[in-house]
């Protein structure tokens, strides 16, 4: 076990002032896709990088939501974010996507440093973020086909790239057969099975989840994580913040755990452990 020692590298680098298509290619170029053999852990650049970070939310000014943080995922890694509720996972989780900024310290996806990101580049980071929430989150007007058709839709994919990436994620998924079904006519697993299709469609290298499987039974959940080690072994590097501690315990996979926003343990091929 090492105790969080891996420590971030410290570079400073520029975010580039370049035009959006610049921006586009610059991140696809710094988070490559691996190939199934070919899945490095700990090798090359970081694919996320905690350099010393803070997070003080003003309404909380004396309790940092995580207090000096430092830790690099690498791709093709598969981490479990643990803790208490409370604890600073959903503010992990917002600090990478750039929904929130740190109070002090940095942090890099890839070679981008999100603390000097300029608000316009943010969108192109996302693209290379695929997010899966507790809830879901499906459009209920939509099929199981638009849904997912949607996250292309909104950056731009062609009509023909939509009709070729669609059904093939929704197959990966095993959701070949309920393209034309709502939202409402599906399982918990199902829709769970959706919302990954949407997340990975635009093939990102950074998959996200935050408590994927807390509104599903216990062998549902077992169905999505092995779909989510199933996108990891493609190469896609995966973070998931859960509280499922059997899930943890099976996988057997690095172990990131948070107290009251301290990382308190930082485990390979770890478990949940009686300190959460
Ligand atoms: N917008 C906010 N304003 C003020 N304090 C906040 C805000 N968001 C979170 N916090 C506080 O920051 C700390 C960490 O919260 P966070 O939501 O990151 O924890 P968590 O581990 O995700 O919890 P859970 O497992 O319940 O989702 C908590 O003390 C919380 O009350």
């Amino acid at each position: 076990m090492s105790q969080g020692g891996r420590g971030a590298h410290g570079r400073h680098r520029s975010a580039g002032g370049a035009g959006s298509l610049s921006a586009t290619s610059q991140l696809s170029q710094s988070l490559p896709e691996l190939d199934v053999n070919d899945v490095p852990t700990r090798m090359g650049m970081p694919v996320i990088t905690f350099d010393h970070v803070t997070k003080v939310y003003a309404a909380q000014p004396k309790k940092p939501a995580l207090d000096n943080i430092t830790l690099e995922v690498f791709a093709g890694e598969f981490i479990f974010l643990v803790g208490h509720s409370g604890s600073g996972k959903s503010t992990f989780i917002k600090l990478l996507t750039r929904e929130i900024k740190p109070t002090s310290g940095k942090i890099y996806v890839a070679d981008e440093d999100l603390t000097t990101m300029r608000n316009w580049r943010v969108p192109y980071l996302r693209r290379n973020i695929g997010c899966v929430f507790q809830d879901f989150k499906l459009l209920p007007n939509k099929t199981v086909f638009e849904n997912v058709a949607f996250a292309l839709e909104v950056i731009g994919k062609s009509r023909h790239v939509i009709k070729t990436q669609v059904p093939e994620v929704l197959r990966l998924v095993g959701l070949a057969d309920k393209l034309n079904k709502y939202p409402d006519q599906l399982s918990g697993g199902e829709q769970q099975r959706v919302s990954i299709a949407r997340a990975i469609v635009n093939r990102p290298p950074l998959l996200i989840c935050d408590e994927p499987t807390g509104n599903l039974d216990p062998q549902t959940s077992r169905g999505i994580m092995d779909l989510l080690e199933r996108i990891n072994r493609t190469g896609t590097t995966v973070v998931i913040a859960t509280h499922d501690r059997e899930m943890v315990d099976n996988m057997r996979r690095r172990v990131i755990v948070l107290d009251r926003g301290h990382l308190t343990r930082d485990q390979e091929r770890g478990v949940y452990g009686s300190d959460v």
